[in-house]
Order: C-alpha cells, then sequence, then structure tokens
C-alpha cells in the first residue's frame, strides 16, 4: 500500500518577504527516489529549508512524515527532525570528536539514552555506508566521500521515512559522487524515501529518476525524452 511521505498544496516560498517559489503542488510517496534540479538562487534550498522547517510554511498546505507543516510548533521541530534524515553538501560532521563521537553526540542529541543500543545502533549505520572500520577515526583523516559517507550513517540512525539530501555530491568529484550516489540509491532500495537536490547533470543521466525542476518561481516535473522520442 502505497503512503504518502510528503504533500503540499498551492505552497509558496519566501526568503525575508521575498516570494521565492509560488503555488508547489506535489505529491511524493514513499520508496520514490526524486531529484530536484535548477540554476543557482532558483529555491532549491529554499524549498529543503520548508521541508525540514528551518523555513515556515506561511502559504499553502503542507504534510511531511505526518507532520502538518503549516500547524507546526516549534517546540515539535526537532521531533519532525528525528523523522527526517538530513545530508548537506558540507558533510557538517564535528571536527573535535571521532566517528563513532558523532554519531554518539547525535543519538544523544535526539534522546537516545541506553549505551548498548546506541553502540549497536552507531555499528549498524556504520556497516550500512562500509564505513565501520574507521569508527575511531576524526573526520579530518577521511576523505571528503568518506566523510560524506558518514554523514549518511548520521541521518539513518533514526530510521527516517524520508531522506532530504541538499547537493551531497556537491564537494566530491564524479567517481566519488557516482559511490555516494550508489550508496543513496541501495538505501532507496531499501525502502526509504529520498529528495536529493543536484547540480550534476552527469548523475542525472547516469542514475535517472524522477526530476523536478525549480525555474520561473515555481517547481516542476521535468519530463524526460527518451531515445525514441527525439
Ligand atoms: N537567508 C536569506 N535571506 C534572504 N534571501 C535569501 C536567503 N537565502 C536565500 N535567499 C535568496 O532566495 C533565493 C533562493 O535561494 P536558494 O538558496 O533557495 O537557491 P538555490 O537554488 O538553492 O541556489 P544554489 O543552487 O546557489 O544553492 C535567492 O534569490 C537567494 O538570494
Amino acid at each position: 500500500m502505497s503512503k504518502t511521505v510528503l504533500s503540499l498544496q498551492g505552497v509558496d516560498i519566501f526568503q525575508n518577504k521575498h516570494k521565492v517559489l509560488s503555488n508547489i503542488n506535489l505529491e511524493v510517496q514513499k520508496g520514490e527516489f526524486l531529484y530536484i534540479i535548477g540554476k543557482t538562487g532558483t529555491g532549491k534550498s529554499s524549498f529543503m529549508k520548508t521541508l525540514y522547517a528551518d523555513l515556515p510554511l506561511e502559504v499553502g498546505e503542507g504534510s511531511i512524515v505526518d507532520y502538518d507543516l503549516k500547524t507546526l510548533k516549534e517546540r515539535d521541530i526537532p521531533y519532525l527532525r528525528r523523522s527526517l534524515g538530513i545530508v548537506f553538501q558540507d558533510f557538517k560532521l564535528l571536527p573535535d570528536r571521532t566517528i563513532y563521537g558523532n554519531l554518539h553526540f547525535a543519538l544523544k542529541a535526539t534522546g537516545w539514552k541506553e549505551k548498548e543500543e546506541m553502540d549497536r545502533k552507531i555499528h549498524e549505520v556504520l556497516d550500512n555506508v562500509n564505513m565501520l572500520a574507521h569508527i575511531e577515526k576524526m573526520p579530518h583523516q577521511l576523505s571528503g566521500g568518506e566523510q560524506q559517507r558518514v554523514a549518511i550513517a548520521r541521518a539513518l540512525l533514526n530510521d527516517p521515512d524520508l531522506i532530504l539530501a541538499d547537493e551531497p555530491t556537491g564537494n566530491l568529484d564524479p567517481q566519488t559522487s557516482a559511490e555516494v550516489m550508489e550508496l543513496l540509491l541501495n538505501i532507496n532500495k531499501n525502502g526509504r524515501t529520498i529528495i536529493m537536490v543536484t547540480h550534476d547533470y552527469a548523475l542525472l543521466l547516469k542514475f535517472p529518476a524522477k526530476t523536478l525542476k525549480c525555474d520561473d518561481g515555481t517547481l516542476f516535473e521535468v519530463v524526460h525524452r527518451t531515445a525514441q522520442h527525439q
């Protein structure tokens, strides 16, 4: 049975009273993989920020993983973010602690208390991204691609229904980007929904998926032209 993890109706998105995107209508079902593309400054990050409630939803209706974005209270935001996995271009690992320490910090911040359960979860997610061997290293001892794998592991800690990735390959070379992309697609195959912002058209061609474009102040689905239509 399909389950809607994101629903937006007539949503306008603002930055400092300036309307960035108008009249967004979108339904995303559990298990989908979605790209968001568009030129710089067209509103991709503003769109993602609205989804994780960094920007308030002021116009239109929206729900995400069972939270109503319009009526969401400040105190509910941490709970919403626990149901999401968020991955950024610059990894955002804490530089002063090990990989284990980074994941432990994220678990504690989201309410985990039992040491054994935390250890088990940290090992499980690092194993999922093939980074268990690096558990005692500091972030600066890892390559960009390895740091992004750890950031993806961190996003998996609370078993999110939906992962939001804002240019996760933006700082990586093409080979490493493809490896991170394969990891994200594997995670998607295991049932998690992923919305990913990218500038990287080579990735889109290599790993085609449903694509939405930010342009002309709105967000719309791009219809891929296949060879027989060209
Ligand atoms: N904090 C802010 N305050 C005011 N305006 C902002 C703020 N952040 C972004 N904007 C403006 O909102 C518009 C959309 O920016 P946004 O960062 O969402 O675009 P983007 O498509 O993600 O761009 P990029 O690809 O460069 O990351 C731009 O005109 C930008 O200047």
